[in-house]
């Protein structure tokens, strides 16, 4: 397939044995490591059906999650083990750059919800030149970012990291704005979002899995 050469989303995923540690007092380690390859499916999942033009790529210290992502016909990088996020975000945009990419789409492997039109706001956002556009979480990280360059600015994920980044594009002196995308908003990191991961969702929201 002819692949989007402009845009490259950018998937960072953890080695499922190691990821939703804040579910830890309510999920069996199996149960967090099924929950986290579930969501980590249904975010490739999603693009392949809703966005099959766009290159993609994953970043991941998983061995496993690696050969998945290259069968279902995308790029991989494997990090080191202990490098963490942001340090892994880095490698991605070196990949991104050294392809020639012009922006770069980060989004976690966490998200409730994917949803179509949300990502297609979020794409139309940015004409050209550069700019930074953040989709906040409910509780203030970050869902989604659109860098263009891919490294317009460094990367400071974690907790609250939506303000933090848009600091970092004002340092840049770019443009940024922040799009609050309700179904993007919803990441399941904490007990109480458990029930979006369980529930069925509504067929404008469905789940790819
Ligand atoms: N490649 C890579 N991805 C990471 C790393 N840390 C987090 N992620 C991914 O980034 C997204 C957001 O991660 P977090 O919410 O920090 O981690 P989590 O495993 O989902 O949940 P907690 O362990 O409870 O923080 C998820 O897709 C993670 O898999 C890392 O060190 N490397
Ligand atoms: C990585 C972090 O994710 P959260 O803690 O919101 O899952 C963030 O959004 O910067």
């Amino acid at each position: 397939m002819n692949r989007d050469h402009t845009t490259c989303v950018v998937i960072p995923m953890k080695a499922p044995q190691q990821a939703k540690t804040r579910l830890m007092p309510f999920l069996r380690r199996t149960q967090r490591e099924s929950l986290a390859l579930r969501l980590f499916h249904n975010t490739l999942e999603f693009f392949r059906t809703e966005f099959p033009q766009l290159s993609l790529l994953v970043v991941t210290p998983s061995a496993q999650i690696a050969e998945h992502t290259r069968r279902a016909g995308y790029h991989a990088l494997l990090e080191d083990q202990q490098s963490g996020l942001n340090a892994a975000l880095r490698l991605a945009t070196s990949w991104s750059l050294c392809k020639g990419f012009e922006r770069q789409l980060i989004i976690p492997a966490d998200i409730a919800w994917l949803n179509r039109a949300e990502i297609r706001q979020l794409l139309d956002q940015q004409a050209e030149g550069p700019a930074v556009t953040i989709a906040p979480s409910a509780d203030g990280g970050t869902n989604a970012l659109l860098c263009a360059p891919p490294d317009a600015i460094p990367f400071a994920f974690g907790r609250h990291s939506a303000s933090r980044h848009l600091r970092a594009a004002e340092n840049a002196s770019l443009p940024c704005q922040q799009l609050r995308l309700i179904q993007l908003q919803q990441d399941i990191d904490q007990p109480q979002d458990l029930p979006r991961a369980l529930f069925p969702m509504t067929a404008e929201a469905a789940p790819y899995v």
